[in-house]
């Protein structure tokens, strides 16, 4: 955990650790296109033997959806305080996702034109959810409800069961409220494989959203255009930007709550104008990860994944965050709206001391599932949006068609595409 000091020199190579996050990697990828193949070839032959590998449980194919009778019972399974967060979760996201709705339109920019878009949800998407270090029960809330609210009619929930071949109670209840048509107990590549291509007991979706470690993100890396997807969303990675009225002890708690996903592949970025908070925020982050339970997963982020860095003033900081795209952008400092207002890259961006980001993981309302390893450079969070197709509307009148009919026959000709000229001349004879 060092600190690094931009104004001391050597800005680029200090920076290249923190900035060269590829997701790319060839042993990883490798072995995802084993995997895909294998599922693509074999069907829920190569589910089981998987299960049994990566998840270590036996599993049948009629034992890999969890039954709706299991769905029921887990409300009974958990406590009163569960149900409520996950409720309370529901209905926020919901309600952000619901304001958002695409909405058809039209507008008419020349005389005898109308232009517009309208807009259909799609029939069947697949939600991936993870569970490899965690039941990540919050994903199902911020992935099945925008689905839901799009109104998507099914709704396919795949996560990885526990060694008792089980899925978490409190995640079957979120699956519930939010809106899951399924739930199958697959996690990992081979689980969005079957998503992907169709088994004889899971039937193909036509997109596949959500969150996963390394393996899950390559997965839907290479099955691009096998199925829609939405966007790169791997391993956690919170960056803040803090000025002198930061206090240590939150930075250090909120970059922890990124540290402890697990994958051991998280990040956690620190850029101060103040440099005595960076010897406080290393300090804190010693004396509260000792205390968490994820301490091993921890460790292995504040090795490799935590950085600390004195920036000159907020306009490099802001500068050097747009350039990083993090996933989560908290902003410590005093005018984090005007702050705000010079970032150009990052999935989510959280203002002042009062909104740490597990309120985005949780509560909030805006998805959880954001671009990361510098995607946010080219990819946005998820939203309703994504669970619609959209298709164009045009319309043309008879002299609305003749007034550009010239234009038309020019690019046919240029084209070389006589058909093409045709359809539209014919109709001034
Ligand atoms: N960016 C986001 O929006 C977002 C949201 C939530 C979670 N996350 C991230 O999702 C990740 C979840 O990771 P996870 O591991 O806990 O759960 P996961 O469900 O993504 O992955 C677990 C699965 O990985 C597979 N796997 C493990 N080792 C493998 C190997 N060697 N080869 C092939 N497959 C293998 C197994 O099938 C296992 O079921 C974390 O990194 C977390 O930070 C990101
Ligand atoms: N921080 C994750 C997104 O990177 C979302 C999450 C789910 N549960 C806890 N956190
Ligand atoms: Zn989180």
């Amino acid at each position: 955990m060092d600190i690094i000091r931009l104004a001391d020199g050597g800005y680029e190579a200090k920076l290249a650790p923190l900035m060269n996050r590829s997701a790319f990697d060839a042993d990883i990828d490798r072995s995802v296109a084993e995997i895909l193949a294998a599922v693509r070839s074999c069907g829920d032959a190569a589910l089981s033997e998987y299960a049994s590998r990566f998840d270590h449980v036996t599993l049948t194919p009629v034992q890999f959806q969890v039954t709706a009778d299991e769905i029921a019972a887990a409300a009974g399974l958990i406590d009163d305080a569960t149900r409520a967060a996950v409720d309370v979760a529901c209905r926020q996201v919901t309600v952000f996702s619901r304001e958002r709705l695409p909405k058809a339109w039209q507008f008419s920019p020349r005389a005898g034109v109308m232009l517009g878009e309208q807009f259909a949800p799609m029939d069947r998407v697949g939600c991936y959810v993870p569970g490899g270090t965690a039941p990540l029960i919050s994903t199902v809330v911020h992935t099945v409800a925008l689905a839901a609210a799009a109104g998507v009619k099914d709704i396919v929930v795949v996560t990885p069961p526990g060694k008792d071949g089980r899925v978490n109670p409190a995640l079957l209840y979120a699956c519930k409220v939010a809106g899951a048509t399924e739930v199958y107990r697959l996690g990992g590549v081979y689980a969005v494989a079957a998503l992907a291509y169709g088994t004889a007991t899971i039937p193909k979706v036509e997109k596949i959203v959500g969150p996963g470690n390394a393996y899950v993100t390559a997965a839907k890396r290479q099955l691009y255009g096998e199925v829609a997807l939405d966007l790169v969303a791997g391993p956690s990675e919170i960056m803040i930007i803090a000025d002198d009225s930061a206090d240590a002890r939150y930075i250090a708690a909120d970059m922890l709550s990124q540290a402890e996903h697990g994958s051991g592949r998280e990040q956690a970025v620190l850029l101060s104008t103040n440099a005595a908070l960076l010897p406080a925020v290393a300090a804190e982050l010693k004396r509260q990860s000792a205390t968490l339970s994820r301490a091993a997963c921890v460790e292995a982020v504040l090795a490799k994944g935590v950085f600390l860095i004195e920036v000159a003033d907020l306009a490099a900081a802001a500068a050097l965050a747009s350039r990083y795209a993090p996933e989560h952008l908290e902003l410590m400092t005093r005018d984090a709206e005007a702050l705000a207002g010079r970032i150009t890259a990052a999935g989510a961006i959280f203002l002042g001391p009062w909104t740490p980001e597990p309120v985005g993981d949780f509560v909030a309302g805006p998805s959880h599932v954001l671009p990361t390893g510098g995607a946010g450079r080219y990819f946005s969070g998820l939203t309703v949006e994504h669970f619609f197709r959209r298709m164009s509307l045009v319309r043309y009148d008879r002299a609305a068609l003749l007034a550009e009919l010239p234009h038309i026959r020019q690019f046919a000709l240029c084209e070389g595409l006589d058909a093409h000229g045709n359809s539209a001349a014919i109709r001034a004879e």
